[in-house]
């Protein structure tokens, strides 16, 4: 099955959907700057148990690009919408970075909506205010001479020096996810992050919860995840060889802790 478009009350978003329609359903979340495309290895795996659900994130790949700023309210909202639309009671999340705060959100407020919470290569907070403010507003100011620039500087931020080098294919499709990202999607996309700190919130989740981190993670790290894990009652955390998109740089060993994870049948 190829991607579609789903309409919500919040605007159309690309989804594509794989694996048996009755199979529990999987919902994977893209990180800043990337497309469902990012979650190719995995849907290919999990299809096999699961009913993958893929999206772009809202000002992503084919979903709607609204005017920002967006809230992680809305790009959590946006899932529930989805979830409604496609008329699944209960799923599964795995989001990676912003798709992993985004699933932090859902534990927190919609926790009856998920049977796991898996959240990678991510924090309750990322990074600082300041930081997100001035790269939005960067990308606002520059446009798509700004996206460029992102998607030449991302391998330093999603990859290994060695993965780089071994891998030149791969990184390069990854950039090009990111060069091809409506600059003012991506700009709403840093506000939210820019405003989102469930610090305090997620002691709250009682959703089984899985953290993967990067063991070379420079962006959300080893010690991210630590400190969610004391925050989260019964939190697992596996860490894998890789830097921030370690789906893309680990998946056997990224795969191999998710399925353990789900396989706990919650
Ligand atoms: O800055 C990046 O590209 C890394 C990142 C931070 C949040 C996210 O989703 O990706």
């Amino acid at each position: 099955m190829q991607t579609q478009t789903i309409e919500t009350p919040g605007g159309r978003f690309r989804v594509r959907l794989d694996g048996p329609a009755q199979a529990p359903v999987l919902v994977f979340s893209n990180s800043l700057g990337t497309t469902l495309e990012m979650w190719d290895a995995q849907a290919q795996h999990f299809a096999q148990t699961h009913r993958v659900l893929r999206y772009d994130t809202r000002g992503h790949g084919g979903s709607v690009v609204s005017q920002g700023p967006y809230s992680l309210e809305q790009l959590g909202g946006d899932v529930l919408a989805l979830l409604d639309a496609l008329g699944i009671a209960k799923a599964s999340f795995c989001g990676i970075s912003m798709g992993g705060i985004t699933g932090l959100w859902l534990g927190v407020h919609a926790g009856e909506r998920l049977s796991h919470l898996v959240v990678c290569n991510s924090a309750a907070k990322i990074g600082t205010a300041e930081g997100w403010q001035t790269r939005s507003a960067l990308v606002r100011e520059k446009g798509t001479a700004a996206m460029a620039e992102l998607a030449a500087s991302s391998p330093g931020r999603w990859f290994t020096e060695s993965f780089i080098a071994a891998q030149p294919a791969r990184v390069a499709t990854a950039q090009g996810w990111i060069a091809g990202i409506a600059p003012e999607g991506y700009a709403a996309c840093c506000d939210a992050l820019a405003q989102a700190d469930l610090r305090e919130a997620i002691a709250t989740i009682r959703v089984p919860t899985l953290l993967i981190a990067g063991a070379s993670d420079p962006v959300t790290t080893v010690a991210d995840a630590q400190a969610m894990q004391r925050a989260i009652a019964g939190a697992r955390l596996a860490e894998v060889p890789a830097s921030h998109l370690s789906n893309l740089e680990a998946p056997a060993a990224f795969d191999n802790a998710l399925a353990a994870f789900l396989a706990t049948g919650a």
